[in-house]
């Protein structure tokens, strides 16, 4: 008898959330034939995500995409508004707007709903919608574990927050914490919950997250701490760990791939192990400020470092130095966007300047590149202490902020220091390392196969 199962998914639509959550679904559906997967998300991120020209062709033919509205009203100029406004806008509205999707996607398919697949951030929202429907919702957790584990101890860790105002206070009382600090938390942790709609669905989060049938980690359970994945399988209905999904060839090929501003055709111009690679990420937020920026540019000028720079038209025109580009065209170049997995696994690569996104640095690790980071903000802070602190394949920048000195500081130590050739050398085992992990015989292989019979049998 064919299956009726049919997964409606809810991506939160900005920075590379609903890409990452796109390569989990792809896997899903190859893996799952007879199960139906629609992926619901706004038409501006998945115009990116599942790019029209390739829909057709490249998209499994059991998964299809909807657009749903992303909360603004009518005639909001989009490029006026402030990105968290943004996703206020879109929690704000997201339960409404998933349902009509989930209701069009019943209708296409002819058949119900029987499993919610969300965003590690939208558990309020699923839950909400699958107590209503009466099915099973998994979450996806898509950030830094460590985050994750925070988020559970939210309301513990307001208190602490009111009660000390000592950034470097530790997370001792958290099992799996004990390196962080009140100072790396993410800030949205230690907010008023109710200056926002974000604060407060985040703020939430934590405690309606243990509802969900299983939630499903963006991580490889060897690279996590044991007390805190032992912490968060006490706490959760099932745990599962699917590896780094950043690292598995996307499918379809979104636009994160795609070179099409000609940088591996560059860095193959290029001597091995002589560019460094700039970039903070997919999303405004997670830019630093822009005098910061500046500096960057006069510490690579100074120094003649060659760069490749994923930089954006707004950020170049609002923050390079006066004739930068030009002056330096000779060994650097900066484009609106890089295929970084090709970029950072180029041999011309030597290191990576990056905010230190969870996907970044990942990425960086899986490519054996020691990073320079400057983290701006969410889980960016306990990332960069975990590259620098735990793993040793990079420096943060002094005092967590960007200057001409001690960027330059920074490029010598990785670049040129005993102290990088350490790290180098570490990040290369690290690099071998998670190939084994993501290697058939893993612990992520066999949870993948553990969620393809959760959804093929929920
Ligand atoms: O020119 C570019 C710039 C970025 N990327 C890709 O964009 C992604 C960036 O991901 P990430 O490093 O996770 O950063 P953000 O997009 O900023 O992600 C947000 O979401 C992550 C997961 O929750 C958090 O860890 C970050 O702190 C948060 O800013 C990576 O896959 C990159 O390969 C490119 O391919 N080309």
């Amino acid at each position: 008898m064919p299956s009726e199962k049919h997964v409606a998914v809810c991506a939160f639509p900005f920075g590379s959330h609903p890409w990452v959550l796109a390569n989990l679904v792809g896997k899903l559906a190859a893996a799952a034939l007879d199960v139906r997967f629609s992926f619901l998300s706004t038409a501006k991120s998945n115009h990116v995500v599942f790019p029209p020209q390739s829909r057709a062709t490249l998209i499994p033919s059991n998964l299809r995409v909807y657009d749903i509205g992303d909360g603004s009203p009518a005639g909001y100029p989009e490029a006026a508004g402030d990105p968290r406004d943004q996703a206020d806008l879109f929690l704000q509205a997201a339960s409404a707007n998933f349902q009509a999707g989930v209701d069009t996607a019943e209708q296409d398919a002819g058949r119900k709903v029987s499993l919610l697949l969300a965003d590690g951030l939208l558990p309020v929202v699923a839950c909400e919608k699958a107590e209503k429907m009466h099915v099973p919702w998994v979450a996806f957790w898509i950030s830094a574990p460590h985050s994750l584990s925070m988020h559970v101890y939210a309301d513990l860790i307001h208190q602490l927050s009111r009660d000390a105002t000592d950034e470097e206070k530790t997370l001792d009382m958290i099992p799996g914490l004990s390196l962080m600090r009140m100072g790396d938390l993410p800030e949205e942790l230690v907010m008023d919950p109710n200056m926002s709609v974000s604060c407060r669905m985040l703020r939430d989060l934590g405690n309606v997250i243990p509802r969900a049938a299983a939630v499903l980690m963006n991580s490889f359970v060897e690279m996590d701490p044991e007390p805190l994945t032992a912490d968060l399988k006490s706490k959760f209905n099932i745990l599962l760990h699917l590896g780094m999904l950043t690292l598995v060839p996307s499918s379809p090929p979104s636009l994160p791939a795609s070179d099409e501003t000609g940088c591996l055709t560059w860095l193959e111009s290029r001597d091995p192990q002589t560019v460094v690679y700039i970039s903070f990420g997919s999303g405004p937020l997670s830019s630093p400020p822009l005098d910061e920026i500046r500096s960057l540019a006069e510490a690579l000028e100074s120094t003649r470092t060659p760069f490749l720079w994923s930089l954006t038209d707004r950020q170049k025109a609002q923050c390079l130095p006066g004739g930068f580009e030009e002056r330096t065209s000779a060994y650097g170049r900066i484009v609106p966007w890089a295929p970084q997995r090709g970029v950072l696994g180029h041999p011309a690569c030597v290191a990576f300047v990056t905010h230190c996104g969870y996907n970044s640095v990942y990425e960086s690790m899986a490519a054996g590149v020691p990073m320079i980071g400057r983290p701006v903000a969410v889980d960016q802070r306990i990332c960069g202490k975990m590259v620098e602190e735990v793993w040793g394949i990079g420096v943060r920048v002094e005092r967590g902020v960007l200057t001409e000195s001690g960027m330059v500081k920074a490029l010598d130590a990785v670049m040129r220091s005993e102290e990088g050739k350490v790290m180098r050398k570490k990040a290369g085992e690290l690099r071998r390392r998670l190939a084994e992990l993501a290697g058939p015989g893993g612990t992520a292989e066999a949870d993948f196969k553990t969620v393809v019979e959760f959804i093929s049998t929920s």
